[in-house]
Formats: structure tokens, sequence, C-alpha cells
């Protein structure tokens, strides 16, 4: 399988933060949703991918090239969304038209249109005056104005509403039909990645935790609900992480349809995006 984004071994030091042998695959065709809580290194990573930032050591492939030696032809297929609108705020739509079909040689003003259009953005009112969902949408129409074959998205769809959160992860699943379209996706809306994502990389405290089909993920984990006796008979070597709470033990385990039939007295629920995050770093074991 041919691989959009393939990092292997990333490091980099920052003012008290590690981001540790970051390995991460983006393979042609898929989305890989990037999760991890305030300050994990989800920024970081993606600054280091796009060379924004210095790694210490690492390799970083494009489409199979190493990026820092082809970055000006790699840029021209990619579109990048930041989690904020970083054109200067008294331009409008229609000028970044003009600035921006003199940078992109795929440059389509018809399709960027549309996008405006789609989106119902103003052609000529200035980015000062746009909500933040407008500014997001405009990012997403520049990005996509190119014409690109991957998207790289840090946390594109926070701080909006669920109406427009949904307008825009409609818009990814759309540029996805594509089987040469990718998107690298970070966000802290779990419940947009699992709704997207077919591939969930989670990152804490600068380190991969687990990287896997979101499936897999969600067919292998279960939770168990029980009270404290009942933990007990639980083998410690069954348990990935667990929490206690005031009347009950959340218990998180792998392998779960194996487990069913170990602990048939057991209750085991499915586990959402959420659950593993939670239970991965805010657990006990
Ligand atoms: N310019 C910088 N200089 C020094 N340290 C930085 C800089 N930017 C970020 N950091 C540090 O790097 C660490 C990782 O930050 P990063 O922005 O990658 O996290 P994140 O997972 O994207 O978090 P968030 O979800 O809050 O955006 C944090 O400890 C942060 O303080």
């Amino acid at each position: 399988m041919e691989n959009a984004i393939e990092v292997r071994g990333l490091s980099k030091k920052r003012d008290g933060f590690f981001l540790n042998n970051v390995n991460l695959t983006v393979p042609k065709g898929y989305i890989v949703g990037l999760i991890g809580e305030n300050g994990a290194g989800k920024s970081t990573t993606i600054k280091a991918i796009l060379n924004l930032i210095d790694k210490d050591s690492g390799t970083i492939k494009l489409f199979g090239q190493d990026y820092q030696q082809h970055e000006m032809s790699i840029k021209q297929e990619i579109g990048i969304v930041f989690d904020d609108c970083h054109f200067p705020k008294q331009l409008t739509p229609k000028d970044l038209n003009l600035i921006l079909k003199n940078i992109y040689l795929k440059w389509d003003t018809h399709l960027y249109l549309d996008y405006l259009n789609q989106f119902k953005l103003p052609l000529n009112k200035p980015i000062k005056d746009f909500s933040r969902g407008m500014k997001m949408k405009l990012s997403l129409a520049t990005a996509l104005g190119h014409r690109p074959k991957l998207l790289i998205l840090d946390e594109p769809t926070s701080g909006l509403d669920p109406i427009v959160r949904n307008e825009i992860l409609d818009i990814f699943l759309d540029f996805i039909q594509d089987e040469e379209h990718s998107i690298l996706i970070s966000s802290h809306i779990t419940s947009d990645l699992e709704k997207i994502a077919d591939y969930i990389t989670f990152i804490h405290e600068g380190e991969i935790v687990f990287s896997d089909s979101k499936d897999h993920l969600l067919y292998d984990y279960g939770l168990i609900k029980c009270q404290e006796k009942d933990f007990c008979s639980i083998d410690p070597e069954d348990i990935v992480n667990y929490k206690k709470h005031p009347y009950h033990m959340e218990v998180l385990i792998k392998n779960k349809r194996k487990l069913e039939n170990k602990y048939k007295a057991l209750t085991m629920d499915s586990v959402s995006i959420e659950d593993l995050m939670l239970l991965h770093i805010g657990g006990r074991k």
C-alpha cells in the first residue's frame, strides 16, 4: 500500500516537552485521525511534517519523497488547514483567489468559487468580518482550490457548532471518495474522528500510545463496569487499565471476543474512541 505520509522516528525537544520517536503513517486513500489531550504533541508533529519547525531526528516522506528535499513540488499537492485562518484579515475571498492562483500551478478558480458558493461565503467581504465557522470554511476552500491529493488538518472543527462541523466532515468524506486522496486530521473531538477516520493514532505526552484501524480498535477493546469484588476476579494480565469510581470500577480490556467467554458473569460493553483515550491516560494501572 502506498503511503501519502510516512513519519519514522520523529523526535523534537521543545521547552519542557519531548516528542519522542513518533511513527505515523497515512496510507493513500484513507483518513487518519490524530488524537491526544492538550499539549500532547499533535501540532508539533504536524508542524514537523510540514517543515515549519526543525526536527531533531527522524525521516518524513510525503508521497514516497523526502519532504525537505522536495518541499516546493510536494506543497503543490497538499492542502493545509490550521485551527485559525492565517490570511491577512483585510483581504476578501476574491483577493485570495488572485493571490493563490499565482502560487498554485493547479489553482482552479471555478472550483474555488464553487466551494465559496457551497459554503455560502461572500466574495467581497473582508475576512475580519467573518465568523469562526466562515473562516474555517474559507480556509478549507483555499486548501481545496488547488486540487490537492492530501489534506493536513490541525483541529479544523474546533470551536464550531455541530451543524457546521457536520457540513465540514461531509466535505472531508466527499474529498476521500477519490482513492488518490488522503487526509491527516488532528482533533480533540473524538466523536468527529469516530465518524470519518479509518485509522486512529493516539499521542500522549509526546509518544504514540496506539495506532490502529478504527474498526479494529472498536472491535478489539471492551469495557467492563463492575463492583470492586468482581474486579478482583479479573486476571491483571487481561487489564489494559482501570478507573475507580465511587460506586463501581471501569476496566478496559483487549481481546474482547476472547474475554467474553472467559468472564461470562461480567458484562462487557463496547468502547468509544473517547473511552479508549480517557482510560489509557486516566487509568491507574
Ligand atoms: N513555539 C513553541 N516553543 C516551545 N514550546 C512549544 C511551542 N509550541 C508548543 N510548544 C510545546 O510543545 C508541547 C506540545 O504542544 P502541541 O501544540 O504540539 O500540542 P497539541 O497536542 O497540539 O495541543 P493542543 O491540543 O492544545 O493544540 C507543549 O508542551 C507546548 O507547550
